[in-house]
């Protein structure tokens, strides 16, 4: 099995080439200290366009922009260039509605506060400084039970082991409705074997809420694991390098890891990386 290149910037899953974009990125480009003598081109000309729903990951070498590509997609930071919309709407306004779910590396969980207080904290935020129509408070004992958390509610975060400040992390994420789920490197600080499960949880979560997911990993088999399509990028200033649809059928299980197709697309993501990097 060779995985194709999709059409230049479209990243979804295998047939869905020509679907209406979801988050668009138009000629992104991002200069770290602008102007200045020491500034620094992150990205350079990002176009790039998911469906709604999918799960793509961006991929690449270390310091090629995947973090930085992220942030702007969330409105974390600006781009220096370009535009980027989601659903329609600029970045920024569904920042304000809290509209965009993130998940870092590291789960900064308020101590202080129980596991549920802390999974309702973003929402009490919206509600108190920009509170949008329709906007209903979230149901925690449910986002608990959905991320495998139940009966840890009355918990601090310092009574749970990493994995779980994790979940509790994501259902955070979950709790104010987030029309798209940015996700940086989420597991990284995991064991494998936690990690390895908490990408089947978030296979079990992405197929039931159907969020679109921007997903920054440095694992090849995670993206090729997780991922309806995996955006290869360039060494800095990153660029798109190419983006490989995943052709494994959903439900994602754990056996399909162990598949010559499976194996094949990690050789090839394995590959392009070395080829580039060389
Ligand atoms: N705030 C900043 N000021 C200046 N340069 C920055 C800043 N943040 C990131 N950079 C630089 O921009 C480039 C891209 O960084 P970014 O963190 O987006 O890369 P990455 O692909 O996520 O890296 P990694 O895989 O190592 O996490 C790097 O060269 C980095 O040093």
């Amino acid at each position: 099995m060779t995985a194709e290149t999709s059409p230049r910037g479209f990243a979804g899953p295998p047939g869905s080439e020509g679907a209406a974009p979801f988050i668009a990125v138009e000629g992104v480009q991002v200069v770290y200290g602008a102007g200045g003598t020491e500034s620094v081109q992150a990205l350079s000309d990002i176009n790039l366009m998911v469906p709604d729903g999918a799960f793509v990951s961006l991929v690449g070498p270390s310091g090629c922009g995947k973090s930085t590509l992220l942030k702007a997609v969330g409105d974390l930071l600006a781009p220096t260039a370009g535009r980027i919309t989601i659903g329609g709407t600029p970045a920024a306004e569904l920042r304000r509605q809290g509209r965009i779910g993130t998940v870092f590396q590291a789960p900064n969980l308020m101590p202080w506060l129980r596991i549920e207080d802390n999974v309702r904290l973003l929402y009490k935020i919206v509600a108190e400084k920009a509170p949008r129509p329709g906007l209903t408070e979230p149901d925690v004992p449910a986002l608990l039970k959905l991320v495998g958390l139940d009966g840890f509610g009355a918990k601090r975060p310092a009574q749970l082991s990493g994995g779980m400040q994790s979940r509790a992390a994501l259902a955070r994420a979950l709790a104010l409705d987030p029309t798209v789920l940015l996700m940086d490197e989420p597991f990284a600080a995991l064991d494998e074997i936690t990690r390895d499960r908490m990408g089947i949880e978030l296979m079990r979560i992405h197929a039931q809420f159907r969020k679109t997911v921007l997903f920054v990993t440095h694992s090849l088999t995670e993206a090729a694991f997780l991922s309806d399509a995996i955006v290869l990028m360039t060494p800095r200033p990153g660029r798109i390098a190419r983006i490989i649809p995943v052709p494994l059928p959903r439900p994602r299980v754990p056996e399909m890891r162990l598949t010559d197709e499976f194996a094949a697309l990690v050789a090839e993501l394995n590959r392009d990386l070395y080829r580039m990097m060389a």
